[in-house]
């Protein structure tokens, strides 16, 4: 089996946790997951979170202490300078955590890594991985799902989905697609045409 380090993106709601556990779980390929890692460093007690308290007031916390994602959320998709100050808070957080988790995957002997990063084109990070996949659907589709999973507004959607890099941008500078705008054993399928062709799996 090859050595590959592969960043996978795509755009809010277009299938990368569900591309990204079938990586996991049916081809053992281990997953960094940057939303995952995201929450790590906003856990009470980190200096994220103090940060955050700081620029965008106490009342972003909930009781517990905890952050009120739900409420930061509604003011970060629908204002660009409030959604940079976040970022310039959490994402060098992110980026270190994310760095030393594959460090540490690498020390344990695994050679073959999935870093899963909606902001992998936005934020330049392509230097952290070789080899690129961006799972796509139309922005119909985008859509439909977001509004369900989230159980948004048209408007609350649309601002999350205009908070990111256009799809059919990102499609343009990945090495590897995966269209999931179909079902999901159709994009089984591709996936397992990228992973044949980039010598993962047999
Ligand atoms: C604003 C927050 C609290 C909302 O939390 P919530 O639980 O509702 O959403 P969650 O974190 O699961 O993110 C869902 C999706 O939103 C998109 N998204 C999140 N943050 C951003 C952002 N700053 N810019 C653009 N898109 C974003 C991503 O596609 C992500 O997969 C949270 O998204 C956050 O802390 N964002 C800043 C960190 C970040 O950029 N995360 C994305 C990858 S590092
Ligand atoms: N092929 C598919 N057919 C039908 N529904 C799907 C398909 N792929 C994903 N979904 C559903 O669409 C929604 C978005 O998928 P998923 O959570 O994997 O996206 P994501 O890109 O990881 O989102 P986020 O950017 O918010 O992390 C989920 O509710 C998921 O169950």
């Amino acid at each position: 089996m090859k050595e590959l380090i592969i960043g996978l993106t795509g755009n809010i709601a277009t299938g990368k946790s569900t591309i990204s556990n079938m990586i996991q779980e049916k081809y053992q390929i281990p997953v960094i997951d940057a939303d995952i890692v995201s929450r790590e460093v906003v856990e009470p007690g980190e200096q994220a979170l103090k940060k955050i308290a700081a620029t965008f007031g106490e009342e972003i916390l909930l009781e517990d202490g905890t952050l009120n994602r739900k409420l930061l959320g509604s003011i970060i998709f629908q204002d660009q300078s409030k959604r940079e100050q976040l970022n310039a808070i959490v994402h060098p957080a992110v980026r270190k955590r994310m760095i030393s988790k594959k460090e540490k995957l690498l020390q344990q002997g695994y050679r073959s890594i999935v870093m899963d990063i909606p902001l992998l084109f936005e934020n330049n990070l392509t230097y952290l991985v070789e080899k690129t996949i961006v799972v796509y659907t139309t922005e119909d589709v985008q859509l439909q799902r977001l509004i369900k999973r989230n159980d948004l507004t048209e408007k609350e959607a649309r601002d999350r989905m205009n908070s990111q890099m256009n799809i059919e941008e990102k499609r343009e500078l990945a090495d590897a697609v995966i269209d999931n705008s179909g079902s999901i054993e159709e994009s089984e399928i591709q996936l397992i045409n990228i992973l044949k062709k980039w010598e993962l799996i047999n």
